[in-house]
């Protein structure tokens, strides 16, 4: 797969570089995009709601990045908001805090592990809550360390004040017999050297950046959205809230780049909530116009366009190797859904003809041979019926309708519409498509042919469908 959107990565600061370095490590042919609100930090000693909010405006920046995937790069804002965000954005988030977790429970042999954090992170209790879930009989000792932010972003965490700061804050941990201390909030890696120096070589310190970023890996091949191009050469973009010369210098240094140029940006004004963008277009994975047509008048009537594959001349064909017609929707919805990174509606639909036993079928499109030639294929429809009485040429028209979300292959919508009828021999009517001059239905006195677009979705297999569609797809589409 070649997926380029960027992956997103967001923090109050300069902190979540620690986390971004780790990135360009693990993952070197992602684009990747990051945000800092320097503006407004430090999140630490902030209320939990104000957090909530600020998060909801930096990821709602990033959503209009079109991120294929969000990791929360601060302890503060996962503690605060993770489960939120997680449960409302459409695209795969993940935190800091329980990767750090497991890393802390991974390394520690006595069983005490320390955390040092911000007062937010320390507060809501996230850190002593997760590693207490997977092992209760570990002993967590939590230390609010509310200096070290400004330390770090002041870009003084190399100095003489960063030693003093750090001896000081940590003086309480060094009575205790923790074996292992995470550094609870992205800002501390950049203190690392000297919080191993005071805490000395039987603690061993955790950057739960690391293993966040292990889980991003892992959720980007799961999700297949892992740009796999050796090829690429990925860009990183870089946005801070506050002054982008602080920014870059301190980037630079922590990252190991010539260049580096944060753009200003103002997101204050975004939403403190996050809004699904409104539906107002379908793409449905079709090339038949005729289809198409059918598909607009439906949707149109409600407001929302319809797209097909004949506005993304890019993407490759998909063959319909399936042998129903769910297996081919499927194969056409995913195929496209995890293509266009967008939720795809394909149709699947043929004619059965009793006296040919259920033929042309799922081979509908191919009956008289490869490509899509409708007079060929009434022709060959002709020909197989030869002498067939006029009574014995029942026949029906079957769709089945697959809704896909590129991120959940899993939860695909599947729905079908079926209409019996009669094969005539000699064709009647012009408009509609493919067997539809053949297709008498005798309640209508008429041939698909001779109806219009709304007639004929007024009782079709597809028609027929798409109401059951109707029935469901909004609440679907709406869900995780
Ligand atoms: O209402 C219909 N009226 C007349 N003919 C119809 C209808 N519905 C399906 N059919 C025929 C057209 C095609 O020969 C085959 C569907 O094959 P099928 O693969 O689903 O569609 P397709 O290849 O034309 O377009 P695509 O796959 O890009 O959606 O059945
Ligand atoms: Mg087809």
């Amino acid at each position: 797969m070649m997926n380029t959107q960027p992956i997103g990565f967001i923090d109050s600061g300069v902190g979540g570089l620690t986390v971004f370095k780790e990135a360009l490590k693990q993952l070197p042919h992602e684009n990747m995009v990051f945000l800092g609100d320097q503006a407004r930090l430090p999140y630490g000693p902030r209320p939990a709601e104000q957090v909530v909010a600020f998060t909801w405006q930096m990821v709602n920046f990033m959503m209009a990045q079109n991120i294929k995937m969000l990791v929360i790069a601060c302890n503060t804002a996962t503690a605060a908001a993770l489960d939120v965000v997680k449960a409302q954005l459409p695209i795969p988030v993940v935190g800091v805090i329980l990767p750090g977790s497991r890393a802390a429970l991974k390394v520690s042999q006595n069983n005490h592990i320390g955390v040092i954090a911000t007062e937010g992170t320390v507060k809501a209790g996230a850190y002593a809550k997760t590693i207490h879930d997977k092992n209760a009989t570990v002993s967590v000792t939590s230390l609010a360390a509310p200096k070290f932010v400004p330390v770090v972003e002041s870009n003084e965490y190399q100095s003489p004040i960063a030693k003093r700061i750090v001896t000081e804050t940590l003086a309480p941990l060094k009575h205790t017999d923790i074996d292992t201390l995470v550094m609870g909030c992205t800002h501390y890696p950049l203190l690392r050297p000297i919080i191993e120096n005071v805490m000395g070589p039987k603690v061993t310190l955790i950057d739960p950046g690391i293993e966040t970023v292990s889980e991003v890996s892992t959720l980007l091949d799961y999700f297949d959205i892992a740009n796999n191009d050796a090829d690429f050469t990925p860009t990183q973009r870089f946005f801070t809230t506050g002054s982008p010369s602080m920014f870059d210098t301190i980037g630079k240094q922590w990252l190991g780049l010539n260049q580096l140029h944060a753009q200003h940006v103002e997101i204050d004004q975004l939403p403190t909530n996050y809004e699904a963008a409104p539906l107002d277009t379908i793409v449905v994975a079709t090339q038949n116009a005729g289809k198409a047509r059918e598909f607009a008048a439906v949707f149109e009537s409600e407001g929302i366009k319809v797209k097909t594959l004949r506005d993304f001349p890019e993407l490759p064909d998909v063959a319909e190797t399936g042998s129903t017609f769910e297996e081919n929707a499927r194969i056409k919805a995913d195929t496209y859904a995890r293509a266009l990174e967008l939720p795809v509606l394909a149709d699947d639909s043929g004619l059965m003809v009793d006296a040919l036993g259920g033929k042309p079928g799922v081979f509908s499109a191919r009956y008289a041979g490869a490509g899509h030639n409708d007079a060929a294929n009434n022709a060959k429809l002709m020909a197989e019926l030869g002498e067939v009485p006029a009574d014995d040429r029942t026949a029906t028209f079957h769709t089945t309708l697959v809704f896909a979300k590129p991120n959940q292959p899993d939860q695909d919508l599947v729905v079908e519409g079926d209409l019996p009828g009669m094969i005539v021999g000699v064709p009647r009517g012009n408009d509609g498509f493919g067997y539809d001059p053949y297709f008498y239905v005798p309640e209508q006195g008429k041939t698909l042919a001779e109806m219009t677009t709304d007639e004929k979705n007024a009782i079709s297999h597809r028609g027929q469908a798409i109401k059951a569609l109707a029935k469901v797809w909004r609440a679907w589409y709406q869900e995780d």
